[in-house]
């Protein structure tokens, strides 16, 4: 707000159009800004009616010889909004044909484009063949419809027409119309807004837009600058408009008090991360400024938690930011136990393989287990439920696993895990998930919360000792826990599901629907991945696939089958090069491969047909400055995007892999081998934000031939 409580909101349209005028002209709009958010009424400001505008508040503003803003100063109030700029021909014609008003339904601004000549609105005229030809005028009002625009929506056949009306409508209608559009039911849809906090009105003031302005969709469209410096921060700031427009569905999750533990699901590319950083700010910027309580923002994997680290930097005061710490949960399990004096060290399986051959020395003759199973049954039955006695180990329910054991079996197995615990204890080294068992036991023998807000990110990848902890780790309460995953995406550990770790979520879970990432032609390819197999919710429950939808539009993933190796880097190497011609930027693609060994042969394949690689690393951030096609296998792009993702080797015995697991005499651990691949596969394809390519040569992976069929 500035002064004499004059408000200026500044449209996501406008930063979009800032950003691609020349760097004198926003310079001199920096000016501009600078004078006119003092006061938009000072006499050197010259609003100027534009003649041939529909809407008779918008007027033009100069900014120098050339160029003109666009702004709308509403008949009353003090409430003035910056719409676009541009040169000055180019700047009329945007402005044309577009209105930004209150809707009369829900009382949100809008800003939407009218035909030249609006399509004749004779009341309840409709057209057989239209797509929306089974709702009533006042069921499309409902939904926040501008009226004007009811004309264009009765006239609307084919899905391609409605791509096209995308850029007329305003984003929320575009939304529920696209729902509509793939089956959605009226009410499920008027359901899914409603829960944005988007509902019909009773009564709207059609010229208060001081109050309208305060609404979640006119808050996903404008920009309130609390200070001069903020708003110039903006303007500097490159145009990633997550940091400010979020979605009223991701801003209704992140303002809000909860009464206790929430879980967000969400499809891939849903604003998950994006939600969870807000959330983190806003309970920072909430706290007394006196309060010593401490925030922790946990993820699965060290380089999400160092971006995240990054990104909450820029969008966050540093005082506030102070209160937050970000880290991995296995790196801050490790400095808790040597900051406890543990005085174990964690052990990612390079010593944990000997250790099983020398227990496995014990195993009865007459039972004929192979290591692979007994790890098996480590990792699903003794580890999480914490078994350590023969007693209880006789008596657990062993859930999850498809080949039974009587009593004698686990009397003659338990002595190899014990033995196994004891070698464990004789190395001084311990599992990831034993680390994390022992940090709580640390934490409840103490009792101590250390933390005031717990945020995970990528839960779907926490197993059962992990949950433990979290749950552990701050007092139950308002706002202790916010939990954001994707089951679908579970490319790493054991399900643990949440209610079974003590952390409860009735009447706080819900979901993001909207994809800013994928195209809707990508995320149907990696929804159907998933077509058939169950998909847990991070609780007991399944996670269904309805109501996700994506806005943007592209081709269909495109696949590939040659008949060897060469043909088949051959065909990646003109795809690379076709998408170089077409789009540029080599650098915003990225190959992956299922494997190490595939990862190299790949690499000096694509080598020798003189391409640059840049591979991507553990130890480093991907610096988009450097040139190179992005390769990596596929785990190594786990939480980042692309522009062009090609997901190459993709061959039947590369995917699913033919791993231990997949060779594993017990059915559960096959399927769950299996479903770690789909959910690879899966995550890999929502990468891409442009496009995808996938290919193999020979015999190739049942899910491209399926997905061919
Ligand atoms: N409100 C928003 N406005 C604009 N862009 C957004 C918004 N929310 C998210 N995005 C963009 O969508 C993309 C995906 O966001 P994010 O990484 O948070 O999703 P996610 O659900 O965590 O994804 P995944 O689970 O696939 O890793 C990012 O490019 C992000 O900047």
């Amino acid at each position: 707000m500035a002064i004499n409580d004059i408000q200026v909101a500044i449209s996501d349209d406008f930063f979009s159009a800032f950003a691609r005028i020349p760097q004198k002209q926003q310079t001199k709009v920096q000016h501009f800004l600078t004078k006119f958010q003092q006061d938009p009424t000072a006499s050197g400001i010259n609003y100027e009616k534009l003649h041939q505008c529909r809407d008779p508040r918008i007027r033009s503003v100069r900014i120098d010889q050339t160029y003109r803003g666009i702004v709308l100063q509403p008949k009353s109030g003090n409430v003035y909004m910056l719409l676009w700029v541009d040169h000055h021909d180019r700047a009329y014609e945007w402005a044309k044909n577009r209105i930004c008003d209150i809707n009369p339904q829900l009382g949100a601004v809008q800003i939407y484009r009218v035909t030249e000549k609006e399509a004749p609105q004779t009341p309840e005229e409709k057209k057989d063949s239209a797509m929306f030809s089974g709702l009533r005028d006042k069921d499309l009002l409902r939904l926040g419809l501008p009226e004007k625009l009811l004309g264009e929506v009765r006239n609307l056949e084919t899905q391609q027409d409605l791509k096209d009306f995308k850029e007329s409508c305003p984003e929320h209608v575009y939304e529920a119309l696209v729902w509509l559009s793939q089956g959605e039911s009226y009410e499920d849809v008027l359901s899914i807004i409603s829960e944005q906090g988007i509902q019909e009105k009773e009564v709207v003031d059609t010229e208060d837009f001081t109050s309208a302005l305060d609404h979640p969709v006119s808050r996903h469209k404008f920009y309130i600058a609390a200070t001069e410096k903020a708003l110039l921060d903006m303007l500097h700031a490159p145009l990633e408009n997550w940091r400010t427009f979020l979605h009223p569905s991701q801003r209704r999750l992140v303002e809000k008090s909860w009464s206790g533990a929430v879980r967000v699901l969400g499809g891939a590319g849903t604003g998950k991360t994006v939600v969870a950083m807000h959330r983190a700010k806003w309970l920072a910027e909430n706290m007394k400024r006196e309060s010593k309580d401490r925030i922790l923002f946990t993820t699965f994997t060290r380089n999400l938690a160092a971006d995240i680290q990054a990104n909450l930097e820029k969008i966050m005061e540093a005082e506030d930011f102070a209160r937050i710490e970000v880290v991995n949960l296995d790196k801050w399990v490790v400095d808790f136990l040597l900051e406890q004096g543990h005085g174990f060290t964690v052990d990612y399986g390079e010593k944990s393989k000997e250790l099983w051959q020398q227990a496995l020395e014990i195993l009865p003759p007459e039972l004929n287990f192979s290591m692979g199973f007994l790890r098996e049954e480590w990792e699903e039955v003794i580890q999480p439920f914490e078994i350590s006695d023969l007693v209880s180990y006789v008596r657990t329910e062993r859930r999850g696993r498809g080949i039974a054991l009587g009593r004698q079996e686990r009397e003659g197995l338990w002595p190899v895990f014990e033995r196994y615990m004891a070698l464990m204890d004789q190395e001084k080294i311990r599992e990831p998930a034993d680390m994390m068992r022992d940090a709580r036991f640390y934490l409840e023998k103490d009792n101590n919360f250390v933390f005031r807000h717990i945020i995970v990110d990528e839960a779907q990848d926490m197993g059962m000792q992990a949950f433990r902890l979290l749950r552990a780790m701050v007092a139950e309460g308002p706002d202790d826990l916010f939990i954001v995953g994707d089951a679908h995406q579970r490319i790493y550990s054991v399900h643990g599901a949440l209610s079974q770790c003590g952390i409860r979520i009735v009447g706080r879970s819900t979901k993001l629907r909207i994809n800013y990432r994928t195209t809707e032609e990508t995320r149907r390819w990696a929804m159907s991945l998933m077509k058939d197999v169950f998909v847990d919710d991070l609780d007991e429950g399944e996670d269904l696939e309805d109501g996700y939808i994506s806005l943007i539009h592209g081709t269909e993933p495109h696949l590939l089958a040659a008949e060897n190796l060469d043909d088949e880097c051959d065909a990646i190497e003109a795809h690379l090069k076709m998408i170089n011609t077409n789009d540029g930027a080599l650098n915003a693609c990225c190959v992956v491969l299922r494997t190490h060994r595939l990862l190299q042969l790949y690499s000096s394949e694509l080598e020798k047909r003189g391409l640059v690689l840049y591979p991507l690393l553990p130890s480093r951030p991907d610096d988009r400055n450097e040139p190179g096609v992005r390769i990596g296998t596929m785990h190594r792009v786990k939480g980042l995007e692309f522009d062009h993702m090609l997901i190459c080797g993709m061959n039947e015995d590369a995917m699913p892999l033919m791993s231990h697991a997949m060779k594993s005499e017990d059915p559960e651990i096959r399927k769950k081998a299996e479903m770690r691949d789909r959910a690879l596969l899966f995550m890999a394809v929502t990468r891409a934000k442009k496009s995808v390519f996938l290919s193999g040569n020979g015999k190739i992976s049942p899910w491209l031939n399926e997905s061919r069929a």
